[in-house]
């Protein structure tokens, strides 16, 4: 599978605690991320991160532009709901993007616990 995975700001240490958490089942998937989240991921876990353009500079909408091309099975989307995003728009054309396609998209740690439990229970198979 192709798993996005996202962070803003506030919630990245949150993301990299989850994917370690959860790093059998990451390391099975392909994983695509924004610029600085990628990074720290793949510094911090040791997996392969495939890289887009730091959000601001508009790596939300690189991931868009794989969801709308239909490389996307799941986004892990830790939002910070707390602080003002400059690039807001991109952010909720993901989310737009994630409803046209029907994609799973995990906004939220529960929700992301959720989905990856889902995965490891082996998914529909
Ligand atoms: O801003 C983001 C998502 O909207 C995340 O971007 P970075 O991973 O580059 O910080």
């Amino acid at each position: 599978m192709k798993f996005a995975i996202i962070a803003h700001d506030q919630k990245k240490e949150a993301l990299v605690r989850f994917i370690q958490d959860h790093l059998d089942e990451f390391s099975k998937h392909t994983l695509y991320a924004t610029g600085t989240t990628g990074l720290r991921v793949s510094t911090e876990t040791g997996l392969t991160v495939h890289r887009f353009k730091s959000g601001p500079l508009g790596g939300d909408q690189e991931i868009g532009a794989l969801v709308a091309n239909k490389e996307v099975d799941a986004i892990f989307f830790f939002r910070d709901p707390l602080t003002a995003q400059p690039h807001e728009p991109d952010v909720s054309a993901l989310l737009r993007l994630s409803d046209v396609y029907d994609v799973p998209l995990a906004t939220n740690e529960g929700t992301a616990l959720a989905v990856i439990t889902y995965y490891e229970n082996g998914g529909l198979s």
